[in-house]
């Protein structure tokens, strides 16, 4: 579903250029769940804007639905905004128009798309569980309830790949698990490709893939042993998952690089050596300082 090879992304501030994506690899089928997670600034909101078609990346590869992003022009990119994509921000007033109640907030990207339908907007409320919510103001319903209805709204036009931007990062944590039973529903049910960007390791757990983003790049990638969906149906009502369900990958680019956690290096002490010895002990890669001699 998505495709990036060294992808860039440099902005140009005050005169100044800011490299916010520095050649990032990352490969993302059809019907994953992914969580992306890094520090501030590492470039998290930078790529979900290039995989939502909000901005255009610098240099690199970016396909998305078989289709390459860096030869759109307008009409081709807007078509993909509407079609293709779904986007929910953490801050409500970027999904919501206050002054209407729940359900014409849904109505709205179906008017801009002539395929208006209360019927439809009233599925989507059904779907997010808001249905008897229809009729309020937004001001009248929890900051819950109002994201839910921001997802309701990004599944208007039947996106193929629904994108969040910390979704939960407004709310508290049980509001923050039942958004996330949405979104795994909606992966689950509609076979939607769903990609959030969090801070919260937390909720980092609760998602098939999770993939770490450091200085631009990607960094390492958690996989989980058994699907979220395999696991979901076990423990529908449970929110507690094991600590330990993921296994942990490093990413390898098409030229054989990798990042070596700072973790590593530090318990290692070899953090700051600028060259390593590697050699090869039967099917393994060892790295270790260089001998003295
Ligand atoms: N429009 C812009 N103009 C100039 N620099 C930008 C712009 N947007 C982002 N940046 C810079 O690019 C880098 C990556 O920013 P980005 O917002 O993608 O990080 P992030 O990981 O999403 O951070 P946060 O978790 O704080 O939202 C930062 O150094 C940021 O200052």
């Amino acid at each position: 579903m998505i495709q990036c090879e060294n992808l860039v992304k440099i902005y140009q501030a005050s005169g100044l250029e800011v490299v916010a994506l520095q050649g990032l690899d990352l490969m993302i089928e059809k019907g994953e769940f992914t969580a992306i997670i890094g520090n501030s600034g590492s470039g998290k909101s930078t790529l979900l804007n290039m995989l939502g078609g909000l901005d255009r990346p610098s240099a690199g590869k970016l396909f998305i639905d078989g289709k390459d992003m860096l030869k759109f022009n307008e009409k081709e990119l807007t078509e993909y905004k509407r079609d293709t994509v779904g986007f929910i921000w953490q801050n409500n007033a970027r999904n919501l128009i206050p002054y209407l109640t729940a359900v014409e907030n849904i109505e709205i990207p179906m008017l801009l798309n002539k395929r208006l339908r209360r019927e439809r907007a009233l599925e989507l409320l059904d779907a997010v569980g808001l249905y008897h919510r229809k009729d309020n103001l937004l001001h009248q319903l929890s900051g819950g309830e109002q994201q839910r209805v921001a997802i309701g709204i990004a599944l208007a036009n039947q996106p193929k790949l629904l994108l969040a931007d910390e979704p939960t990062g407004a709310v508290d944590t049980k509001t923050a698990d039942q958004i996330m039973q949405l979104f795994n529903r909606l992966n689950r049910e509609l076979g939607l490709t769903v990609v959030i960007v969090t801070h919260d390791q937390r909720l980092a757990k609760r998602v098939d893939r999770v993939i770490a983003i450091r200085d631009g790049r990607t960094s390492s990638e958690m996989i989980r042993r058994k699907s979220y969906a395999e696991e979901m149906a076990v423990l529908e009502e449970s929110l507690d998952l094991e600590e330990d369900s993921h296994d942990e990958y490093v990413v390898m680019d098409q030229s054989g690089r990798i990042q070596i956690p700072s973790n590593y290096l530090e318990e290692l002490e070899l953090a700051g050596l600028n060259k390593l010895q590697l050699h090869l002990e039967g099917k393994e890669i060892v790295i270790r300082a260089p001998s003295d001699d």
